[in-house]
């Protein structure tokens, strides 16, 4: 006998376009996470790392054999283990097997990383009763994945923008040289560096967040390439500065997207020029072939259904934001794909809706 909680964590396109490390879209394809705690602690299995850490991992879904077992190197329950050591809980309170089925594709931009953080937040409030708000919950996650527009939109759900507070927490970085994620890793390298061990708690409200409207008209269409592009990768790429105008640019359209998605009959032409971006696609086109014609080629005048198109995160996934017409849109996008030096680039894509509800947590007896 014991207590079983199933954490469903939807998958998330981030930036649309303009939003870059701001907005978010939380999508119906999921990462599962389902722990099953035992009452007794006699029931704890044995190997592994079980006897470390009180837990067990089951990996089923994408990339089901690259993925690490280790407790304390898998993201899910490195999460939950940094969670659970914040609150003087040195390892899984009672003996837990953590059965993983995970949807969404590691290393395309749909957010996999995110999930797996926000999965891990929601397993150590969980398995520790630690009854956390969602804000503070955010907060954790922000301490893992430094940019809060995936994690956002994966926690509440939605059509949803964030921000980081701007200060500086250090003491010794100035706010206006690094955003508030820079300052936090550059606090643990310098912990690191002095072998200091102590679990760093999460700032108070360093994320914030406002779900926005969004058509439910509108659906996501995922172009996903058989290729995967780590994100740090792809942020490795952006510049360290940007022209006046560019960043301009980027405003302009973000600040009418914001409201275009919201609207009942969504205005193409309105959304397909307010998803254009210049801060981060530009930077990114060379790890993606084909997304140069893609973003030149397709547009609502000859694509009918078609809203828009933008690199999903940090890609190399193409979003479509579309009303109807989704398989003919999909096929289209893909065709550039298949016509790439070669023999091509194998894509697979998914008609996917815009999720309301965000992360779940539900407990139920064994
Ligand atoms: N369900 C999961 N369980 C464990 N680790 C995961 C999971 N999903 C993602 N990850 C980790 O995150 C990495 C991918 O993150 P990232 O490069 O940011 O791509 P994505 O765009 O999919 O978030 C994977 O290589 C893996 O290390
Ligand atoms: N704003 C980030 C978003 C990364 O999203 P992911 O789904 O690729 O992890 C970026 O563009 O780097």
């Amino acid at each position: 006998m014991g207590t079983s909680f199933v954490i469903n964590v939807p998958a998330t396109s981030a930036n649309i376009g303009p939003g870059f490390d701001v907005m978010g879209l939380s999508l119906s394809l999921y990462l599962t996470v389902t722990a099953r705690v035992e009452e007794d602690a006699s029931q704890a299995k044995s190997g592994g790392d079980s006897a470390d850490n009180n837990i067990t991992i089951v990996y089923e879904g994408e990339n089901s054999g690259g993925l690490s077992l280790d407790p304390k190197s898998n993201l899910i329950t490195r999460t939950a283990l940094y969670v659970l050591n914040c609150s003087g809980i040195k390892r899984f309170p009672r003996p837990t097997q953590v059965l993983v089925n995970n949807r969404i594709p590691l290393g395309r931009g749909l957010g996999s990383s995110g999930a797996a953080v926000v999965a891990g937040v929601l397993l150590a409030n969980a398995v520790g009763s630690l009854c956390l708000t969602q804000q503070r919950m955010l907060d954790y996650c922000l301490m893992i994945e430094h940019h809060p527009d995936n994690v956002a939109a994966a926690l509440v759900g939605g059509f949803v923008a964030s921000y980081l507070i701007d200060v500086d927490r250090s003491g010794n970085v100035p706010a206006s040289e690094a955003d508030e994620a820079e300052v936090l890793r550059r606090e643990r390298e310098q912990r690191a560096a002095a072998n200091d061990e102590s679990v760093k708690l999460p700032p108070d409200n360093i994320g914030h967040f406002l779900r926005l409207g969004c058509s439910p008209k509108i659906k996501a269409i995922a172009i996903i390439p058989q290729f995967e592009l780590a994100t740090s990768k792809a942020r490795a790429a952006l510049p360290g500065s940007y022209k006046t105008q560019d960043v301009v640019f980027n405003l302009q359209r973000l600040a009418v997207l914001t409201t275009a998605l919201g609207r009942e009959t969504p205005d193409p032409w309105l959304i397909y020029r307010a998803m254009e971006d210049k801060v981060h696609q530009p930077y990114r086109m060379h790890l993606i072939p084909g997304l140069p014609e893609i973003l030149a080629t397709f547009n609502p005048d000859n694509t009918p259904g078609l809203l828009g198109i933008c690199l999903s995160g940090a890609g190399p996934t193409i979003l479509a934001l579309a009303v109807s017409d989704f398989d003919d849109i999909a096929a289209k996008i893909r065709e550039v794909f298949d016509r790439q030096p070669n023999g091509g680039i194998a894509t697979e894509y998914k008609v996917l809706d815009i999720v309301s509800e965000g992360a779940s947590c539900a407990e139920t007896p064994f």
